[in-house]
């Protein structure tokens, strides 16, 4: 599962270094500041990350899928090159999910909701590492994705599906931008 580098390799991941150039990182940054980002919350717990999303998005309080605002026109671009990655249908990817951590902020272990199928991300400012664990027996099986500013991953099949992920708390501000499909469109 790991590589000589240590490098998660897990089926169904992959990756894309320089999805987007510098200049495009420091527009998609400001874009992402300027918007009315909330305290990520979940059951009444406030996060340190600060939110926003679009499209066909998971009310965590309501426990439902709900549909949001639509993309905004300056994400649309970036949208359609992540789902070009990724190999999926330009318009498969009906949600996006904009978060900025502050220092002291990551994210705990978890799996994306089982509403939504392929996850393809994006990651702007600090360097960060996806940390990736599946139970077995006793223990916990595990992988970690460095994630380097400006590189995509897609997160398919077993990745998944099969295994949580989780990002350590970083010392400097990263943002991620998420794309997400619907469980019931594509495969
Ligand atoms: O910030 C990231 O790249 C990952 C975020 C994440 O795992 C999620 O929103 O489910
Ligand atoms: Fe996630």
């Amino acid at each position: 599962m790991m590589d000589l580098f240590g490098t998660a390799v897990l089926p169904g991941l992959s990756t894309e270094d320089d999805l987007v150039t510098p200049e495009e990182e420091r527009a998609l940054i400001a874009a992402i500041d300027a918007m009315d980002l909330s305290p990520f919350r979940f059951q009444g717990w406030e996060g340190k990350r600060l939110t926003a999303s679009f499209g066909w998005t998971y009310d965590f309080d309501a426990g439902r899928l709900s549909q949001g605002e639509p993309l905004p026109a300056w994400l649309r671009p970036f949208r359609d090159r992540a789902a070009r990655f990724a190999g999926l249908p330009v318009g498969a990817l009906v949600q996006a999910l904009l978060i900025r951590y502050g220092p002291g902020a990551g994210i705990g272990w978890h799996k994306d909701r089982p509403v939504f199928n392929q996850v393809v991300g994006l990651s702007l400012g600090a360097a960060a590492v996806m940390r990736f664990r599946r139970r077995r027996g006793a223990g916990f099986e595990r992988a970690n994705l460095p994630l380097e500013p400006r590189g995509a991953y897609h997160l398919s099949g077993e990745a998944r599906h099969d295994w949580e992920h989780s990002i350590a708390e970083m010392n400097r501000p990263r943002w991620s931008v998420t794309f997400r499909s619907l469980a019931d469109q594509t495969s």
